[in-house]
């Protein structure tokens, strides 16, 4: 589906928010160039995808409040987008959140994709 490897990735992480459920406005990359990461932890979730396992009657959305986007939990949809630049160096515009579930439960499924494991396979390009 990404053309992207996940050897190496975590595996998936499934969620369940209930009423008032929500995640706060966060980027799912860490920015290991600065934060002090460990030697051997020095990789990043290069791209996201999050699968929709349920619809929500009321609330719950995917927000990306700086490129005003919103998306509304659909039983069997996913959202896939890259964290870093082409270069590696962080994209500030992927800031998301999920907004509380006012009516219904959420499932979600969350795959975080690391970026070392592509290095054969995806060139390290200019930004
Ligand atoms: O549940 C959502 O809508 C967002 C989940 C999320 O941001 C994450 O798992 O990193
Ligand atoms: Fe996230």
């Amino acid at each position: 589906m990404t053309d992207l490897t996940l050897s190496g990735s975590q595996q998936m992480q499934v969620l369940n928010y209930g009423l008032g459920g929500h995640y706060n406005i966060h980027y799912d990359y860490f920015d290991v160039a600065k934060e002090n990461m460990p030697i051997n932890h020095q990789d990043d979730r290069m791209a996201t995808v999050l699968f929709y396992l349920t619809e929500v009657e009321q609330g719950g959305a995917t927000v990306f409040p700086k490129l005003q986007q919103a998306f509304s939990p659909q039983a069997g949809m996913a959202v896939y987008w890259l964290n870093l630049h082409d270069d590696g160096t962080p994209n500030n515009q992927t800031l998301h959140a999920a907004c509380p579930v006012l009516v219904g439960s959420k499932w979600v499924m969350t795959q975080w994709i690391e970026e070392r494991p592509q290095l054969h396979t995806r060139p390290c390009r200019k930004r």
